[in-house]
């Protein structure tokens, strides 16, 4: 395909991905007006376009180089691939960073009452899925015959509706498992959001502009795990003290005015500070401890 002057990122229109996939884009800087019905959207700042589409539509598009990023569960581009390298279509993307969302798990599941005793139980049953050849892949692996009901949405209802004996589809919380009766008897596959890349030649400028979010990407996700906490601590306990906090390899030590007994303590900690540990330092005479949340970071 010939250079566009513009990168072209696909992200979920509506769904899942779709709060997330934004919100890391606009964290990385990236001005996007969104208007509810539109697919595609250009960003004021960058020269990027965002073409909001169906999940299932993402690694295709990347694939066949239509567009050069896209935002995707590793469950949908794992199923597109398998489907393609089947039909000997091309399956060129590569895998340039895994997000910090879209965790979940691909989960077979049966009726309260089955009595499930391994996949071996599945022989000749009909299981309703909406991604095939995951499914197929591992029972195959366990040497298990079935059928496929296949269905894009609300798999959960197909065992109550008499459509299929056992289901195949995402899971998160469990909820929606157990508000249709139903119990998860084997975790196939573990899927996150991922951001992927096609095969297109970038520009140099483009290639820049492509470090330079993956960078800010990186310092957004890092950001969400940190925190920023000071505290008072008495110089008697200080190694104490900074042996509870996590990652906290370089604290910044200050003096306190009028206290002679007590320094102030300055930390980036690579966790969240828990409650517990909270009252830990406590026990050991800290005082005024303060936990923030930190917006962005450039290591
Ligand atoms: N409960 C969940 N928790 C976290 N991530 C999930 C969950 N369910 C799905 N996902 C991830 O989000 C992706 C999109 O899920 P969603 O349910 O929005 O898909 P969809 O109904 O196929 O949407 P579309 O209309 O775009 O085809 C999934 O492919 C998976 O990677
Ligand atoms: O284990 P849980 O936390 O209950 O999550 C699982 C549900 O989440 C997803 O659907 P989603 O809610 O995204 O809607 P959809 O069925 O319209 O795809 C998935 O398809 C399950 O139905
Ligand atoms: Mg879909």
């Amino acid at each position: 395909m010939t250079e566009q002057k513009r990168l072209r990122i696909a992200i979920q229109k509506s769904g899942r991905l779709s709060d997330d996939s934004q919100a890391l884009l606009k964290s990385c800087g990236m001005k996007i007006n969104l208007r509810q019905q539109r697919l595609i959207a250009h960003s004021e700042n960058m020269p990027v376009d965002l073409l909001r589409v169906r999940d299932d539509d993402i690694p295709g598009l990347v694939m066949d180089g239509v567009v050069d990023f896209g935002i995707v569960g590793e469950n949908v581009l794992e199923e597109e691939t398998m489907l393609r390298t089947a039909q000997n279509e091309p399956t060129d993307c590569d895998i340039l960073k895994r997000l910090d969302f879209g965790d979940c798990r691909f989960s077979l599941a049966v009726a309260e009452e089955f009595d499930y005793t391994g996949p071996q139980c599945l022989a000749n049953k009909r299981i309703a899925t909406s991604y095939p050849g995951i499914l197929k892949r591992y029972l195959d692996e366990q040497g298990v015959p079935f059928s496929t009901c296949m269905l894009a949405g609300s798999v959960e209802v197909a065992t109550r509706a008499g459509l299929a004996d056992a289901i195949c589809d995402l899971v998160s919380t469990g909820a929606t498992l157990e508000a249709n009766g139903l119990k998860e008897v084997e975790v196939i596959y573990r899927s996150q959001a991922v951001l992927i890349k096609s095969k297109n030649k970038l520009s140099d400028e483009h290639q820049e502009l492509l470090d330079r979010l993956l960078m800010r990407m990186q310092g957004t996700m890092e950001a969400k795990e940190s925190k920023y906490i000071m505290l008072h601590a008495p110089k008697t306990h200080l190694d104490q003290i900074v042996d509870l906090l996590p990652g906290s390899e370089h604290p910044t030590v200050l003096a306190l005015a009028g206290d002679e007994d007590k320094v102030a303590l300055h930390v980036v900690s690579t966790e969240n500070l828990f409650w517990e540990t909270m009252e830990k330092l406590k026990t050991l005479g800290a005082s005024s401890i303060l936990v923030m949340p930190i917006e962005k970071m450039l290591r």
